[in-house]
């Protein structure tokens, strides 16, 4: 079989090994489950095209297919009549559909189509027809790959069946070597800079793969197995700059703008030494300066232990409420340092090996690096960008829209934000500054509660705080972007009490 000949011809050593792997994953489940009690869910993108010849080389081993002489399996059997599922939505793109229908054909594939959503198209399907197991192309670093392993039985609430996925352990880079050295067809999308295809309205060219230069015209790409960093195969799955309708929409890593104008962030400190009071958590409060310059809101800061769960659930839960999230501590060979781990957790990805990354370190510490396998280059698979400045000792590590500070104290923390600043792709993109200002006076908290509550109501864009400086001192501070509205606030404060009750002062 042509499939077979070409791998094991090739010269690709690792492609062999996860060849022989995904092969072995089918063949089992051929021999677990009946042959109409399967199912492949196939969508016509890279990783189900991939799963499909795969399926074609098991389902003849599995068949027990008369080998050729020289091992390979014979040519004259093609196809594997496997009920096949695809899910067609009125979002898909159109080339997506034509491709998955004619490969459909053209490998005798019983392609039944389902026009609802995964979960009840899936629960008609059980109903209707036994069915034990699904075939399907997840992959490791897919946002759905969470702690699946080759057979995962399906989540609780969706209806029972095993979910196996042969290719769970390949990489973008194994996918393209298998479809190039097997010179089997795949969606035109992807010659066109697609590198990971979602909806019409989701997805977009790679703009890695862009080629912009004066001989070509703009709006050109690369073909998606030029992508060199798979890490990176889910950045034309971004949506474009937009404006957040609410506060829990997750924004995918992608910088959104509120519609008041601000961009938010929250900050994560990892260190249980802060927790037993032994240590100060000074880098977040300059963190926090430094955002405020920069006109972003920081909406929380978290300190939490050392600790992966820990870690993971705050890391999880303010990745879908901010722009951006910065994680301090946590980050080193020490068996506490669990900060990555826990940043994989929240987003469902293995921690890899990552080379480039070890490379630096290597070049850092030397001869210092212990073991066989460096731990600290160990980074969350396939969500990784290295953020590499000339200042830096080592590139800043992003997983999407979380960024891990590896400062140790407000001297790094600096160098480390004006390399972020300074970075030609810069996730900090600088807004109109804040401006305040501050009034102190004698007056009791008890005497002005009343004139600021109303004054909240009535300037929504300034945030207006009271602070107790003692017990016969306030500070009343009034934030915002617009600085005529700051004064009529302040002005409007003064106005309602005897003159002299509040004096400006500075607050740095
Ligand atoms: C055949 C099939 C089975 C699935 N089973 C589950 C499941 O057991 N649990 C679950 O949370 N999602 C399940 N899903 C949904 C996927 O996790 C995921 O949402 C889907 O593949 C869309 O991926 P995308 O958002 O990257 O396009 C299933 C999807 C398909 C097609
Ligand atoms: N609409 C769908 N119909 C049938 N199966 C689907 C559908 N969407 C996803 N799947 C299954 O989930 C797997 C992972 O989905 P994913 O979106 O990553 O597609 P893909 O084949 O991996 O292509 P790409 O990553 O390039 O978009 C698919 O390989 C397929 O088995
Ligand atoms: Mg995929």
């Amino acid at each position: 079989m042509e499939i077979d000949r070409a791998v094991r011809e090739g010269s690709d050593r690792r492609l062999q090994t996860k060849y022989r792997n995904a092969v072995y994953v089918i063949q089992r489940a051929f021999a677990l489950y009946e042959f109409e009690q399967v199912a492949f869910s196939f969508n016509g993108g890279k990783d189900s095209t991939v799963l499909l010849h795969l399926l074609r080389a098991g389902y003849y081993l599995h068949k027990g297919k008369p080998e050729c002489s020289n091992g390979s399996l014979s040519d004259s059997v093609l196809n594997c009549p496997i009920r096949t599922i695809y899910f067609e939505s009125p979002c898909a793109f159109p080339e997506i559909n034509s491709f998955t229908y004619e490969t459909a054909t053209v490998y005798g594939l019983q392609l039944e189509t389902i026009h609802s959503d995964f979960k009840s198209g899936l629960e008609a399907l059980l109903k209707e027809k036994p069915t034990k197991a699904i075939f399907l192309g997840t992959r490791i670093g897919d946002p759905n790959a969470v702690g699946q392993e080759q057979f995962s039985p399906s989540s609780i609430g969706w209806p029972p069946f095993m979910r196996v996925n042969p290719i769970l352990d390949w990489s973008y880079r194994d996918v393209w070597a298998f479809i190039l050295t097997c010179k089997v067809q795949y969606c035109s999308l992807y010659d066109q800079g697609y590198t990971s295809i979602g909806s019409i309205y989701d997805t977009v060219p790679n703009a890695l793969l862009s080629i912009a230069d004066s001989l070509n015209a703009e709006g050109t790409f690369k073909p998606a197995y030029m992508l060199s960093d798979g890490r990176l195969e889910r950045a034309g799955r971004t949506k474009k700059m937009h404006l957040k309708c609410n506060s829990t929409s997750p924004n995918n890593g992608v910088i959104s703008v509120t519609s008041s104008g601000f961009f938010t962030a929250s900050i994560v400190v990892v260190g249980d030494e802060i927790l037993f009071g032994t240590a100060e958590d000074k880098l977040s409060a300059a963190l926090c300066k430094k955002l405020y310059g920069i006109g972003w809101q920081v909406t929380h800061v978290a300190v939490v232990q050392n600790e992966i769960d820990s870690v993971a659930e705050e890391v999880e839960r303010r990745k879908f409420t901010n722009d951006l999230v910065f994680l301090f501590g946590g980050f080193g060979p020490m068996q506490s340092d669990v900060s990555l781990a826990g940043v994989a957790k929240a987003f469902g990805v293995r921690l890899a090996p990552d080379e480039e990354f070890e490379e630096y370190l290597r070049h850092l510490i030397g001869k210092h690096c212990t073991g066989d396998r460096n731990e600290m280059a160990l980074l969350p698979e396939g969500i990784t960008e290295l953020l590499q400045h000339e200042k830096l000792p080592l590139p800043l590590i992003k997983c999407q829209n979380v960024i891990i500070l590896a400062a140790t104290n407000v001297c790094e923390l600096e160098t480390q934000w004006d390399c972020l600043l300074e970075l030609p792709n810069t996730p900090l993109v600088q807004l109109a500054p804040f401006v305040s200002k501050h009034l102190s006076s004698m007056l009791s908290d008890v005497e002005i509660a009343q004139t600021i509550s109303k004054l909240c109501l009535e300037f929504p864009d300034v945030y207006i705080g009271c602070q107790r400086k003692s017990r016969v001192q306030s500070l009343i501070s009034f934030v915002g972007k617009d600085n005529t509205r700051i004064e009529l606030a302040a002005g409007r404060l003064c106005n309602s009490f005897p003159e002299g009750a509040f004096s400006e002062v500075n607050c740095g």
